[in-house]
Parts: structure tokens; C-alpha cells; sequence
């Protein structure tokens, strides 16, 4: 064999392809043959060969730089999602009676009624209630649909916290009322913290917890996931929340993770519980979806999209209001609506 012969195998089975093997290939034949170093090993390198590798490589270059320049992207999504400006805006559930669980609400939780909304077209009214201004606290959208009394809360809805400084003398004031406390105070079950268990006129739970003074009194929103990593992972990258907390409790065969956009004692947060071996719930048609804001509606579909999260609300204005939101699934079916940031400040105003 000539001295300095190189002999180069290039596999051009679809297989075999790597984008380096075949660059290095077809450099080390230019860059030899051009240096005179190398007479092609009996065979002239034909252009057309030439020409069919690299274009081969080209395309194989192509593929692997689209598929590297779309990771990217979706890395961009990803990575976007971590700095977007995000906060928990309020919960949305149906009741039978709007006046029955305002005078509730505002009587024996403290809330103060923010806004009314009748919408006769479409033959619903929303109330907003909260312990603060929505452009600054997380606060409860009530839905009334005309003629209907009753809905079927499901078992898969857990509570909605209420941080407390006195939980006893919260529970006498509700017990004065007539309200119904389905646990007295103590404390938690495997834990300190002092709770009770209410009810609303509906039935939904509120877990009022003790706490010293917070900025944000409705502190929690409790839903049951049927697998607890899963629904962890998709928070953190879909949703941007942070894991605040996981806390295992095997005694009582449940473990749960408190996720969110800041601290727990300051910021309303997700407590997402996971029941040993449970991993289906009834949702009902009670309970309907958190909002949580956002600066772009379009980039965060496209996060819930690649972290297998589905879209039933495509981003968009809403009509008549325009409005920018989109709405999607986690992996339990739990429905979550992210809205423009500025659209919504332009509601309040
Ligand atoms: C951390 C605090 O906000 C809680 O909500 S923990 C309260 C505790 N939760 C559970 O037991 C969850 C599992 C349960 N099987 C469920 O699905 O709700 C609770 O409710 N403790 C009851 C008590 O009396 O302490
Ligand atoms: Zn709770």
C-alpha cells in the first residue's frame, strides 16, 4: 500500500450515519487529496460521490441541525418558563347560592366581597372574594350558573387553606353561625401545625390553619393526584413552580408536596396529595381550575405542550374582552388557566 495512503471507511448505511464519521471522512479525503498527500486509493473520488456524501451529510447535518436547533428551542421554552413572571390569581369553583356563600365567606372567614360580575347572556354570575386586591393577592372567583343548586364536588378536590392566628376562636365564631365544622382544632394528624376542618355551604372543605400574620391568608388550594412525581415534575418545568415542600406521612399512608411562586407562609400554593395505591379520582363538576399569571400565553402553551401537558384552550384573546389566556390539563386532568399578565390588570382597572 502507497505510503501515506489513508484509507477512510465511510458507512453510508442510514444506520451507520453520525454527522462526525462522515464530516471527518470527507475532511480528511479533501483535506489529504488536496495536500497531495493522497492518491485516492484506486479510485478517483468522484465528484458525484463526493457530491452524494456530502449531501447525504448535508442532510444528515440538516437533520441533526434542525433536531439540535429545535431542542434548543424547546430548551429556550423550557428555560423561559423558569423567568417568567408568574403568580397564583385565584381559584374558580361553581355554588348552588352566590348570596348564601357570600354572607358566608364575608361573615365567618373574613373575606371581603372585590366584585361582582352577572354575565345574563351566557347566564352565569361570578363573585370575587379575598382577604386583599387581586393585583396583589390570590383571591376566590365563584361561579353561579342560573337554575343550578347543586354541584357534585368529587373526590379528587381536597380543601382550600385558610391561615388563621386563632383557629379556635375562628371555629366558635363559625359553630355561631350555623356553619359546619367537620374537624375540630387540634393539632395535625403525624404533625404540630393546629387545624380544623370547616365546610362551606356547598361543601367544600377549608383547612384553617394557625399561623402568625401573612400577607396572603388564602394559602392553599389541596387536589389529589394519583401519582405524586409525575405531577411534581410537570409543576416545576410546565407550570415554573418551585417545590416548597414533600412530606411523607406512612403512618396515614399519604404523602403530599406543597408547590408555588414564593414561600409557603407568604404566597398561596398547590398541595397536591397523593394517597398510597390511590391513583384515580372523581373530579366532579364542582371545582373548575386555578388562573395563574403570565407574560406570554403563547410561549407557556408551548412549555405545557412539550411537557406532555394538554392544551383545550389554544392562547388567544378571548372576545369581546381580549383578554390573552390559554387553558390546559396536568397529567391528573386537573385544568389550570394562565393569563396575560397586563390583560389582567387591564380587567381590574
Ligand atoms: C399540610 C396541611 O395543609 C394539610 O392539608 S395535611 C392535612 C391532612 N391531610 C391528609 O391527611 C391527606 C390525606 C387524606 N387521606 C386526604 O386525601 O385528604 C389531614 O387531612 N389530616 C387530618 C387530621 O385530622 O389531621
Ligand atoms: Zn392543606
Amino acid at each position: 500500500m502507497p505510503q501515506g495512503l489513508i484509507l477512510v471507511p465511510i458507512q453510508c448505511d442510514d444506520n451507520m450515519y453520525s454527522e462526525d464519521s462522515v464530516f471527518g471522512a470527507i475532511a480528511e479525503l479533501e483535506g489529504a487529496v488536496s495536500d497531495r498527500k493522497l492518491q485516492p486509493f484506486g479510485l478517483r473520488t468522484s465528484k458525484l460521490f463526493k457530491e452524494d456524501i456530502r449531501s447525504r451529510s448535508v442532510t444528515v447535518a440538516g437533520n441533526a441541525t434542525q433536531a439540535s436547533s429545535t431542542a434548543t428551542t424547546h430548551e429556550n421554552v423550557l428555560e423561559w418558563v423558569k423567568q417568567d413572571k408568574r403568580r397564583m390569581l385565584h381559584v374558580v369553583y361553581r355554588v348552588g347560592d352566590m348570596d348564601r356563600t357570600i354572607k358566608f365567606y364575608t361573615e365567618c372567614l373574613g373575606m371581603k366581597l372585590l366584585r361582582k360580575r352577572d354575565i345574563p347572556e351566557e347566564r352565569y354570575t361570578n363573585a370575587f372574594l379575598g382577604y386583599g386586591p387581586e393585583d396583589s393577592h390570590f383571591v376566590i372567583e365563584l361561579t353561579y350558573n342560573y337554575g343550578v343548586d347543586k354541584y357534585d364536588i368529587g373526590s379528587g378536590f381536597g380543601h382550600f387553606g385558610i391561615a388563621v392566628e386563632d383557629v379556635s376562636k375562628t371555629v366558635d365564631l363559625i359553630k355561631a353561625k350555623g356553619g359546619k365544622v367537620s374537624r375540630e382544632p387540634g393539632p395535625v394528624k403525624g404533625g404540630n401545625t393546629v387545624i380544623a376542618f370547616i365546610e362551606d355551604p356547598d361543601g367544600y372543605k377549608f383547612e384553617l390553619l394557625e399561623r402568625g400574620p401573612t400577607p396572603e391568608p388564602l394559602c392553599q388550594v389541596m387536589l389529589r393526584v394519583g401519582d405524586l412525581d409525575r405531577a411534581i415534575e410537570f409543576y416545576e418545568k410546565a407550570y415554573g413552580m418551585e417545590l416548597l415542600r414533600k412530606k411523607d406521612n406512612p403512618e396515614y399512608k399519604y404523602t403530599i408536596a406543597m408547590l408555588g411562586y414564593g414561600p409557603e407562609d407568604k404566597n398561596a400554593v398547590m398541595e397536591l396529595t397523593y394517597n398510597y395505591g390511590v391513583t384515580e379520582y372523581d373530579k366532579g363538576n364542582a371545582y373548575a381550575q386555578i388562573a395563574i399569571g403570565t407574560d406570554d400565553v403563547y410561549k407557556t402553551a408551548e412549555a405545557v405542550k412539550l411537557c406532555g401537558g394538554k392544551v383545550t384552550r389554544e392562547p388567544g384573546p378571548l372576545p369581546g374582552i381580549n383578554t390573552k389566556i390559554t387553558a390546559c390539563l396536568d397529567p391528573d386532568g386537573w385544568k389550570t388557566v394562565f393569563v396575560d399578565n397586563i390583560d389582567f390588570l387591564k380587567e381590574l382597572e
